[in-house]
């Protein structure tokens, strides 16, 4: 099932096409990588998508509703973000997580319990009544990630969000976050720039060149079959896994 879709979606700025995207979908339970050189249109697909940026032409449709000024703020409320920096507010790890929640006036009781089973399935609840200024990154991120899937998002945007980790605390966040996602009904767009985490956390693959997707299809088939020599440029850097070939993600 798609549950967010962008459509004939054009992103023009100072006279320079930025996106030419005819379809862009993200369906239920899957994790879709975004991949491309910088400045190919990754950030602002994702923005366009999260109902954070305007397209200058085209739709977003959240589970056949296309969104509109006047239903942004309730579509958003049922995505979440987690960004290459975890941008922690200056309270406790529990604080934290909850922040999402009290704004979308989820009960005292909710939350509790939210945050708790978000805590433990992190493995950080040894933290949670600590300052969050004193986490080292790979624990910041687990708490950015805790926030986020409190939330019981529909959607979920992942920027970067293994950038500047270590590579055993990367490893060690990549599978716990694939253990997490895989089996839900989440629909997930993540945007990276290192393609081995691709084969343990996506389902499919979309390549986008100078803001067009030139070719989408589970990891496997993009790495047997890459459309054109963009791709083939690309994907010299995916390590060939049996994860990668079978495009079924999973450690
Ligand atoms: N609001 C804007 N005004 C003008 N140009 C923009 C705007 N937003 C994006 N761009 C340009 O559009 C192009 C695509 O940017 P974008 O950040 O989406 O690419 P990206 O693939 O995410 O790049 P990176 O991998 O470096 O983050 C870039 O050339 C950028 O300068």
């Amino acid at each position: 099932m798609i549950v967010l879709e962008g459509q004939e979606i054009q992103f023009i700025k100072k006279g320079r096409t930025i996106l030419d995207v005819e379809s862009f979908q993200l369906e239920e339970g899957q994790v879709t990588a975004l991949i491309g050189v910088n400045g190919a249109g990754k950030t602002s697909l994702m923005h366009i998508l999260a109902l954070l940026q305007k397209p200058t032409a085209g739709r977003v449709i959240f589970k056949g509703l296309e969104a509109n000024r006047g239903n942004l703020h309730p579509l958003r409320q049922r995505m979440a973000f987690v960004f290459q920096q975890p941008l922690l507010l200056d309270m406790t790890v529990r604080k934290n997580i909850e922040t999402g929640l009290r704004l979308r006036k989820v009960s005292r009781r909710e939350i509790s319990k939210r945050v708790d089973n978000w805590l433990a399935r992190l493995g950080i609840d040894h933290l949670a009544d600590g300052p969050v200024r004193f986490l080292s990154g790979g624990e910041a991120q687990r708490v950015s990630i805790a926030r986020a899937l409190a939330l019981e998002p529909e959607v979920l945007f992942l920027d970067e969000p293994f950038t500047g980790l270590d590579t055993p605390t990367r490893g060690l966040l990549l599978r716990d976050l694939a253990g997490l996602l895989h089996g839900t009904k989440i629909a997930t767009l993540f945007v990276t720039h290192d393609y081995s985490e691709i084969p343990f956390l996506a389902h499919r693959l979309s390549v986008l060149e100078q803001g067009k997707i030139i070719q989408t299809g589970t990891p496997g088939e993009i790495y047997e079959q890459p459309k054109n020599q963009a791709v083939v440029n690309l994907l010299q850097w995916l390590p060939k896994t049996d994860s990668a070939m079978g495009g079924q993600g999973g450690c």
